[in-house]
C-alpha cells in the first residue's frame, strides 16, 4: 500500500529514519534545509554533522529543494517541533504532499503558544490526509547502527496504522500499533523535560536512589497531564510513555538528558544550547507543557521546578532542594 516516502527534516532522526525507509524497500527521497549538508550527503552518503556513523542507501535521493520532491504516498516530518509548522506550510505549498497517503510525526514536542500537538500542525498546512506518529524509545545512533528496538505507531485509522507499521518493521525494528494518537504525542514530548531533570541529578552526582524517585514521580505527571489532554492512560504505560522516558533519563545518547547534566555541573543554559546545533526539544517543551498543564489545573511539581531551572533563573541545586523539601503526601495522589 505504501511503496514511497519522503523524509522531511535531516537532523539524527531523520537520516536514520530515510536509511531505515530504504532497507525496508521503500522508494525515499530525503529532504534537508542546508544545501551544503544536502550535497556532502548525496556525494559521501555520509551527515558529518549528525549521524556519521551511518552509510546512507545509495537508493534514497538527497536534495535540499523542496520543489524537486516528487509525490510519495507516505510523508515522514522530522524536524524540530519550533519548525514544524513553518516546514509544513512549505511542503504544502510545493506540492510534495499532493498524492500522499499519510503524512507521520516522528518530532517531540507541543507548539509553545497554542498547546497544539505535532499532528495538529501538520493537519492544519495540509488538510485531509489521514495523520499518523512514530515515537518511543528510538536514540538515532542505535537505529543507525540497527541495535533492537521497538516504537509505536499511533494512528486514529486501524487499515492505515497496520499500513504504516509495516513500513516501520525490519528484523531489528519492531512496532506496535495504537490508536491513541493524543497519549502518543504527549507522552513523547512530555518525556523530555524529564531526562533534562535526570541529566542535572547526575550532574549534581546524586544517586541510583534519586534517580528512581525522579523517573517515577515523573510518570505519574505524565500520566496526569496526559490524561487531562485526552491521551488513555495505557499508553504511558507503555513504550511512547515510560518506555521512552527510561529510554532516555538513563541515556548517554539523550541531548535533553546531556543538557541536564551541564545544568548539574553548573554550566550555564545559553552556552549549553549554544555549544551544539542538535536540538534539546525539552528546553523550549518544559515551558509549553509547563503552560498547558497551568491551564488544565494539573499539579506538576517536579516540572514546576524544571521550568524554574530553566527558565527563571533557579539553580538546579535549589530546585532540587525545592522538590525534596515539600509537604509530604500519600503517593497515590
Ligand atoms: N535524535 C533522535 O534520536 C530522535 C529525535 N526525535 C525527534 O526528532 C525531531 C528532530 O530531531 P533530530 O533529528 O534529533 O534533530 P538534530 O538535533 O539531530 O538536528 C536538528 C535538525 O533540525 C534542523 N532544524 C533546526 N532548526 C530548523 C528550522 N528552523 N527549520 C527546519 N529545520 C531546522 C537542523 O537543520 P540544520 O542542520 O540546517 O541546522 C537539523 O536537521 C525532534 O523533535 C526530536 O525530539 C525523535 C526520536 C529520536
Ligand atoms: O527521543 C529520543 C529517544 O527516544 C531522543 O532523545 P533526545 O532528543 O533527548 O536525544
Amino acid at each position: 500500500m505504501i511503496q514511497s516516502a519522503t523524509v522531511i527534516g535531516a537532523g539524527s532522526w531523520g537520516t536514520a529514519l530515510a536509511a531505515l525507509l530504504s532497507w525496508r524497500g521503500l522508494d525515499v527521497q530525503f529532504w534537508g534545509r542546508d544545501a551544503e549538508l544536502m550535497a556532502q550527503l548525496r556525494d559521501t552518503r555520509r551527515s558529518s554533522r549528525y549521524l556519521p556513523d551511518l552509510e546512507l542507501p545509495k537508493q534514497v535521493r538527497v536534495t535540499s529543494d523542496l520543489a524537486a520532491l516528487q509525490p510519495a504516498d507516505m510523508l515522514v516530518f522530522v524536524v524540530p517541533s519550533k519548525a514544524m509548522l513553518g516546514t509544513a506550510k512549505l511542503v504544502a505549498q510545493c506540492g510534495a504532499a499532493s498524492r500522499a497517503k499519510v503524512l507521520v510525526s516522528c518530532s517531540k514536542g507541543i507548539e509553545l503558544e497554542t498547546g497544539r500537538r505535532m499532528t495538529e500542525l501538520i493537519g492544519s498546512a495540509i488538510p485531509g490526509v489521514p495523520l499518523a506518529v512514530l515515537t518511543g524509545p528510538n536514540h538515532a545512533e542505535e537505529v543507525a547502527r540497527q541495535m533492537a528496538t521497538a516504537a509505536v505507531v499511533a494512528c486514529a485509522d486501524a487499515e492505515m496504522a497496520k499500513a504504516v507499521q509495516a513500513c516501520f518493521t525490519l528484523p531489528f525494528f519492531r512496532s506496535y500499533t495504537t490508536d491513541d494518537i493524543v497519549g502518543a504525542e504527549w507522552a513523547g514530548a512530555m518525556k523530555n523535560p524529564y531526562a533534562i531533570a535526570a541529566g542535572i541529578a547526575q550532574g549534581l552526582k546524586m544517586g541510583d536512589n534519586t534517580l528512581a524517585a525522579l523517573v517515577t514521580r515523573a510518570l505519574a505527571e505524565m500520566v496526569r497531564l496526559g490524561v487531562a489532554e485526552g491521551g488513555k492512560v495505557e499508553t504511558f504505560y507503555g513504550l511512547s510513555g515510560v518506555g521512552d522516558l527510561m529510554g532516555t533519563c538513563y541515556s548517554e545518547h539523550s541531548r535533553n538528558h546531556r543538557v541536564g547534566m551541564m545544568l548539574g555541573q553548573g554550566r550555564p543554559l545559553d552556552e549549553i544550547i549554544s555549544s551544539t546545533r542538535m536540538v534539546a526539544e525539552g528546553v523550549l517543551n518544559t515551558a509549553s507543557l509547563h503552560r498547558a498543564a497551568q491551564a488544565r489545573g494539573v499539579r506538576m511539581p517536579l516540572l514546576d521546578e524544571i521550568n524554574a531551572v530553566l527558565h527563571q533563573g533557579k539553580s538546579p541545586i535549589e530546585g532540587m532542594r525545592a522538590l525534596f523539601s515539600r509537604d509530604p503526601r500519600p503517593e497515590a495522589d
